[in-house]
């Protein structure tokens, strides 16, 4: 029984060393494998920080607090936990002179004025999507993002009755309830997004504690993102368009969208960008003078490679700051792919932004000079093992990052942002003792296309791999490779810290994360050269890696195991299919298996069209043609060659790969006589992120590996 009745409890903060799990010897008995899981799973992962105000010491000192949140997984409660943690940066403006934790870690209890009960609007949208609580400059109200208050509904066979103080005063109420719309649809925005319909602004007068629902927002679009305007007089947010409907936003960035300001002097509403493109996260410089956000292509790769744009508040000129990558260049920047920018990216002079960017298979830091277009890398290698750095806020030029390795948990690191042209001179300054390393080795791979499977579209491009196996085992072990291919298709592998890769090589087992082409990372080029080749291309990319680490590495052939979500359990079907009995296990999540039949209940059918080659357009119904190419692209095309024992786990809420892909995919291999077995997640959706859902798909994979192994 957990202590319900304290608002606020104190947390250790427990640090998980590798000492207990650093012995590698394969790990046969599930219970060990159980208790490496919750070892390694306590890591927790930080998601945000805040940086307060310069308090200047009577001895003269300045420091600074510094507040973040950090998410740990609770196995014995089943669930995340989170809670803040804070510290104390004694600092000259440049150099960061002490610092260190300073209090205890506490359970975050969320302290919440019930918004919803004023009945102004709706359920309070606390998503990345739309989400945003944002004070106005003057710090007298604050402006979030809500549902639009529903009408009253009620059967045509409601009784009629006043309540009691109609019947006294002898009025009816202002506004009747509707018959014959209590079961009306109400579209929403998807995966991740569900009962998201219809957001409105929102503001609450600080004083008075009254709210107003902002109006003059067109129609056709739903507003979020949203901040203040430099002189308060309004609000400047981004519109996502829902007519004719609304598609799946979750991973897809490519939604026709503008930025838009509201003047809540007039009413007016401008728009600020253009209108045939997709834009999001825009972000206002300190000295409230320019606007700076990302932009791409709308409709096409669900991620591709973005511009940063930047708006002038008072010229009202909009210019290209960073333009897209096409090709990547070893060791040059190879283009921006995010879906957001850090709340707060821009330096205290508001000339330079700090952006996080996927750079092959790493993400990296890199200042971007606004006047000057130029993209700086900010030295962190040197100082630190290779690994991927996350930026959580820059604040008077303050920067804090999480950092990790797929070897190291992540770890909070601050400092100061160097002037412009010395950017390679940051000194960065760990606030936490460092993690040690797992005894994991690990490295990327390149992997060249041998010619045959060049595309002749975009010829000569390459991708990677990332490749982690066990220290410590002996020199001639042929040791067992599990295959990631990742999700998207267009996302990436980064070299972080990754729960079930760490878990499986401290279980004796090889991993190989492939960033096959069409990964994000690699330039615009190698996005674009996956639609219309995914089932082959994809495919013969990551049996091409696979391949490849078998001829270099010490891995048994014979013990090769396939892992893949999504678009990566379509990949993972695929080369059980194409390559039969070549893996001798498969563990598919919410798997991708048939492209036609996905069309038609997914919140995303343009992916399916694209994907498969073909255009997508709202009024689209395939014809037969591409519905034929959506077959032939597919998965269970090769079902009858499957010979692999496959274990399916499946979300029953999942919106963007419905579950019954799986169901059909598994009455296809029933049919065929190949081992397989469900596993199926109520109130899970498309990540099977729950706390119980994603521990038991871990265990049931471990088991899966474990029975088709031996
Ligand atoms: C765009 C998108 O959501 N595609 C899915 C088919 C997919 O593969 N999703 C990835 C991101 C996942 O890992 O869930």
């Amino acid at each position: 029984m957990w202590l319900k009745w304290r608002s606020v409890h104190l947390l250790q903060w427990r640090r998980v060393t590798s000492s207990s799990s650093s012995s590698f010897q394969q790990i046969k008995n599930l219970e060990d494998v159980a208790s490496l899981y919750q070892d390694l799973s306590r890591h927790p992962n930080l998601s945000s920080a805040y940086v307060g105000p310069d308090v200047t010491t009577q001895y003269g000192g300045k420091y600074c607090n510094l507040y973040t949140e950090w998410a740990q997984r609770d196995l014995d409660r089943n669930e995340q936990v989170k809670f803040c943690r804070q510290y104390i940066v004694f600092h000259d403006n440049n150099t960061i002179v002490y610092s260190g934790p300073c209090g205890n870690s506490c359970e975050i209890k969320v302290k919440s004025i019930n918004l919803t009960s004023l009945d102004k609007h709706g359920k309070v949208y606390e998503d990345d999507q739309f989400g945003c609580v944002s004070w106005s400059h003057s710090e007298s109200h604050i402006l979030y993002i809500a549902e639009k208050k529903r009408p009253k509904t009620e059967s045509f066979f409601q009784p009629e009755v006043k309540n009691l103080k109609e019947a006294l005063s002898g009025e009816d109420g202002a506004q009747k309830p509707i018959k014959g719309d209590q079961f009306l649809l109400y579209e929403d925005w998807g995966e991740g997004l569900v009962s998201k319909s219809v957001p409105v602004l929102c503001v609450m007068d600080i004083e008075s504690g009254n709210i107003s629902v902002l109006e003059g927002i067109p129609d056709y679009v739903s507003p979020g993102q949203a901040f203040w305007s430099p002189d308060d007089t309004g609000v400047v947010f981004v519109g996502w368009w829902h007519a004719p409907f609304r598609l799946g936003l979750k991973f897809c960035p490519n939604r026709r969208s503008a930025l838009f300001f509201v003047d809540l002097t007039g009413g007016k509403c401008e728009m600020l960008s253009e209108d045939q493109a997709s834009v999001f996260s825009p972000r206002l410089s300190p000295d409230k003078c320019r606007i700076i956000y990302l932009k791409c292509q709308q409709f096409g790769p669900h991620q591709q490679c973005c511009q940063l744009l930047m708006y002038d508040w008072y010229t009202k000129v909009t210019s290209i700051v960073v333009d897209i990558v096409n090709r990547s260049v070893a060791g040059q920047f190879t283009g921006i792919y995010a879906t957001l920018l850090a709340s707060y990216c821009w330096s205290a002079d508001s000339r330079r932004v700090v952006i996080d960017a996927v750079q092959r298979s790493q993400q990296s830091l890199f200042v971007v000079d606004t006047m000057s277009g130029t993209v700086t890398p900010l030295q962190c290698q040197g100082q630190h093992p290779p690994g991927s750095w996350k930026l959580l806020t820059i604040d008077r030029d303050l920067l804090v990052t999480n950092y990790s390795t797929p070897n190291r948990p992540p770890t909070i690191k601050v400092g100061f942002l160097p002037a412009a042209g010395q950017e390679e001179d940051i000194t960065w300054v760990s606030l936490e003792d460092d993690n040690d390393a797992y005894n994991i080795d690990w490295c990327c791979k390149i992997h060249q296309p041998p010619k045959e499977q060049e595309n002749p579209e975009y010829p000569g491009l390459d991708f990677e791999s990332i490749f982690l196996r066990p220290q410590n085992i002996s020199p001639n072990s042929k040791v067992p490779l599990v295959v990631f291919p990742h999700g998207g298709p267009h996302s990436a592998f980064v070299s972080e810290w990754l729960l079930f890769p760490a878990v499986m090589c401290s279980m004796g087992l090889a991993v190989l994360l492939v960033n096959y082409r069409g990964s994000v990372g690699f330039g615009q080029d190698n996005i674009l050269s996956l639609p219309k080749n995914v089932g082959d291309q994809d495919v013969k990319d990551v049996q091409f890696a696979v391949q490849q680490v078998l001829e270099e590495e010490s891995l048994d052939p014979e013990r090769v195991i396939v892992f893949g979500g999504s678009h990566g359990g379509f990949l993972a079907c695929h080369l059980v299919g194409q390559y039969p009995g070549f893996y001798k296990a498969g563990v598919v999540r919410n798997p991708v298996t048939n492209l036609l039949s996905m069309f038609g209940s997914t919140d995303i059918p343009d992916w399916c069209l694209v994907e498969s080659g073909n255009p997508y357009a709202y009024p689209a119904v395939p014809d037969a043609a591409e519905y034929g190419e959506m077959l032939r692209k597919s998965p269970i095309r090769y079902v009858s060659q499957v010979k692999t024992p496959m274990l399916l786990m499946l979300g029953e809420d999942d919106q963007r790969v419905p579950n019954k892909q799986g169901v059909e995919y598994y009455r296809a291999l029933r049919a065929h006589d190949v081992p397989v077995r469900v596993l199926w997640y109520p109130g899970n959706n498309h990540s099977l992120a729950k706390v119980d859902a994603e521990s038991d798909c871990f265990m049931n994979a471990a088991m899966w590996i474990k029975k088709h192994l031996i």
